[in-house]
């Protein structure tokens, strides 16, 4: 067997998204992992992502891969972006349909921002996926936060096998730029 090229050390407490990452990445980047909670702040995608990447850098004191996930409604100006965890956690399927009843436009766009960092006091480096979809009623299996209720081309994600939505998705996007970063930077 061959042995992987490159490695990553993905700080996440959230086991779904491990194992989505480790799907796309493995065998030719291996992915190792540290359960840490780290402290997320208010801003931006971007800002949320570089924060959480120079506090995980600092904790672990090497090199760290972490990610955010937001999901951004068109008709609310992209709210709830990055406290989803939070709307989702407080009102659930139902709670986040019922944010747009009085909207017609269900439209909301998936979107993963990874920051890789080299350690301490390295700048990270962003890579970000975007996938558009719409807000439906939940359909699907109900293990993965928000999927059942994120349709893309007629199908929620829930409704999706894994490789299905790895191909898709916001989080498999930004890992195939996250690849061709490691392909270029890392060989030499
Ligand atoms: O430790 P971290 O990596 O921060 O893991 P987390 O679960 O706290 O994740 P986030 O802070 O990025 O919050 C994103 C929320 O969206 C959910 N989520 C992330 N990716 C998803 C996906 O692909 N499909 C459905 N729900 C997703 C996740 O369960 C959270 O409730
Ligand atoms: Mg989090």
């Amino acid at each position: 067997m061959t042995e992987a090229r490159h490695h990553v050390n993905f700080i996440t407490g959230n086991a779904n998204k491990l194992s989505e990452v480790k799907a796309i990445l493995e065998p030719a980047i291996s992915v190792t992992n540290q359960s840490l909670d780290l402290l997320e702040i208010q801003g931006t995608l971007e800002e949320v992502t570089i924060d959480k990447c120079r506090r995980a850098a600092d904790l672990v004191g090497g090199p760290v891969l972490v990610e955010d996930t937001c999901l951004c409604f068109d008709a609310l100006n992209d709210l709830p972006g990055p406290y989803i965890k939070w709307f989702l956690g407080s009102i659930g399927h139902t709670g986040l349909n019922n944010l747009l009843a009085a909207y017609e436009d269900k439209g909301a766009k998936a979107v993963c921002t990874f920051g890789y960092s080299a350690g301490p006091g390295h700048e990270p480096i962003l890579f970000q996926g975007i996938t558009h979809g719409k807000i439906v009623p939940a359909r699907g299996p109900t293990n993965f936060g928000w999927d059942p209720i994120f349709e893309y081309e007629g199908k929620t994600y829930a409704e999706m096998d894994k490789a299905e939505k790895n191909k898709i998705s916001h989080r498999g996007k930004a890992l195939a730029k996250l690849q061709e970063w490691f392909a270029k930077e890392m060989t030499a």
